[in-house]
């Protein structure tokens, strides 16, 4: 016979509603999670998923609704009434200070009661990423380190502290398919404890490899509640998006592109990089061309120089030598960021918040960021109604759900904000496109227009780039692969050829062979 608390559910959420300037993130959700329950939460960008987590763990307060927690009703007033309680949460933009290590990172996050000191949690960190397969240097500060591996410290700060409730924002979004499985048998581990978990992702086939319940949100509304694992992925989808609408299903582009044999457009010779950073990874003689009408992958396990390689490709660090980068017949190693823009780079970088996007500057303001040769300057005034215009043409091509384009780019939700910054970056037109993890955070038919919006791209002509831990993104997309490891490049093979085994060996650090 069951206890009495084992029937009495961990977390029930009751008429939850939320709003912002008149427009419903929440509306009267109910949700209900068991313990030791794994539960995802779906929905297509802008449906409400975090503004509920983040309800659920204090960052925001409901206009009306109420939660209980284990039968009792609680008022979750801020995170650290939500971590007293034993709710812990991995957020879709991390929460880490840039320039304390890993260790000093976890240890302020710590109740300060339990009075740990600096060794012992450097100790529990390294016996948890060993026990959980999170491979993390507890040494490292925080801003050497790539946006899968922050990921990985915020995910082993929960695991610090007892939790009853891990709740995951888009956890896998920048996993390669091997971390997502180490990560799975980790929450499958912590979840058989007696934890329950929360989990919102966009990669139906993982939720419905992972969880046993699901609560799918539309326009903030609750409109569905199923098990994943008697669904299809076009059912989910469906469910998600609407019947009447359509959705792309994930990764049915139909056929490749043959591999072009057009003018080199941008290329990379033997590019040598000493890192400046005690942790940072070197470059070792990078060589790489993209041609007129192509789209070149590179995959690779986070951390192994892609960040480098990105700075420096985009102008964020100058070259040794200007003829190291080429763009067409132009030596553009020396160029700083605005020189390669104007001459016909585009970049999308791999962190959003601070890097590509300005928070607390309204969507005009991020647009004109990066846009502002596309003739929206004149005399060095802004030209409004040019800029209002370029502006909402990004919006509308790639669907950017905002309540207006004075809105602040922090309010939008991170899928949005994602489709926003592609789609400033493509509308430039630029001869070759450098795009760090394009779709991550973005829902299934975001993802698609997103590819498809590449493709076009390519077939008139431009260059694109793609550099992504997500191998399945970078098979569906590119039309040759290559894989960095510890700074160095592999061969690039045509998609024909490509084994997926062997570009997992390459990543593994498998040689080159
Ligand atoms: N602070 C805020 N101010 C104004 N609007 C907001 C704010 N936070 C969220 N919103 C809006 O509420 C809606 C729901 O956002 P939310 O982030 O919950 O969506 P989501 O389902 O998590 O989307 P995604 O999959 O893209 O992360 C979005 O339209 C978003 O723009």
């Amino acid at each position: 016979m069951q206890g009495l608390n084992e029937l009495i559910p961990r977390l029930q959420v009751r008429n939850i509603t939320k709003s912002y300037s008149g427009f419903f993130a929440n509306n009267q959700v109910n949700l209900t999670i068991q313990a030791g329950e794994i539960h995802a939460l779906l929905g297509e960008n802008g449906a409400g998923k975090s503004t509920l987590m983040k309800i659920i763990y204090g960052v925001v307060r409901p206009e009306s609704g109420e939660i209980f927690w284990e039968g009792k009703r609680v008022d979750i007033t801020n995170p650290a009434k939500a971590r007293s309680l034993g709710i812990g949460m991995v957020f879709q933009h991390f929460c880490l200070f840039e320039t304390l290590t890993v260790t000093e990172n976890i240890a302020l996050a710590l109740p300060a009661s339990e009075q740990w000191n600096l060794g012992q949690v450097n100790r529990k960190i390294r016996v948890l990423s060993q026990e959980y397969a999170l491979d993390i240097n507890p040494d490292s500060p925080v801003y050497t380190l790539s946006v899968g591996e922050k990921q990985r410290v915020e995910i082993i700060r929960c695991l610090c502290v007892a939790t009853k409730l891990l709740i995951l924002d888009e956890p896998t979004a920048v996993l390669t398919p091997q971390e997502t499985e180490k990560l799975f048998l980790t929450l499958q581990q912590i979840a058989a404890g007696g934890c329950s978990i929360l989990f919102s992702s966009h990669k139906l086939q993982e939720v419905r490899s992972l969880c046993t319940h699901a609560t799918i949100l539309r326009n903030g509304e609750v409109i569905a509640e199923c098990n994943p694992q008697a669904e299809t992925i076009d059912s989910l989808a469906r469910m998600m998006i609407g019947e009447d609408e359509g959705h792309g299903g994930q990764g049915e582009y139909g056929k490749y592109h043959t591999p072009p044999t057009s003018p080199i457009c941008f290329q990379v010779r033997d590019l040598c990089l000493e890192s400046k950073h005690p942790l940072g990874i070197s470059l070792q003689h990078i060589n790489l061309e993209v041609r007129s009408g192509e789209i070149v992958g590179i995959a690779g396990v986070a951390g192994n120089g892609q960040r480098e390689l990105l700075a420096v490709l985009s102008g964020e660090v100058i070259c040794p030598k200007a003829d190291m980068i080429m763009l067409g017949e132009i030596p553009i190693g020396d160029c700083d960021v605005p020189q390669r823009r104007r001459l016909g780079l585009a970049y999308i970088p791999e962190e959003r918040l601070g890097v590509a996007i300005v928070p607390n500057m309204n969507l005009l303001e991020n647009a004109l960021l990066t846009g502002y040769s596309q003739g929206l300057l004149r005399n060095g005034m802004i030209r409004q109604r040019k800029l209002k215009a370029w502006t909402r043409r990004i919006c509308d091509a790639f669907n950017v759900k905002q309540v207006g384009l004075n809105s602040l780019a922090a309010n939008l939700s991170g899928g949005n904000l994602q489709k926003f910054i592609v789609g400033r970056e493509i509308q430039q037109n630029p001869t070759i496109l450098i795009a760090a993890h394009p779709s991550w955070g973005v829902d299934v038919n975001a993802t698609v227009t997103i590819h498809q919006a590449f493709m076009e791209m390519r077939n008139m002509g431009a260059g694109v780039l793609v550099v992504s831990e997500d191998l399945d993104e970078l098979l569906t997309l590119c039309d040759r692969i290559g894989v960095i490891y510890k700074g160095q490049l592999s061969p690039f093979i045509p998609i024909a050829d490509i084994s997926r085994e062997k570009i997992g060996r390459w990543m593994g650090g498998v040689s080159f062979v």
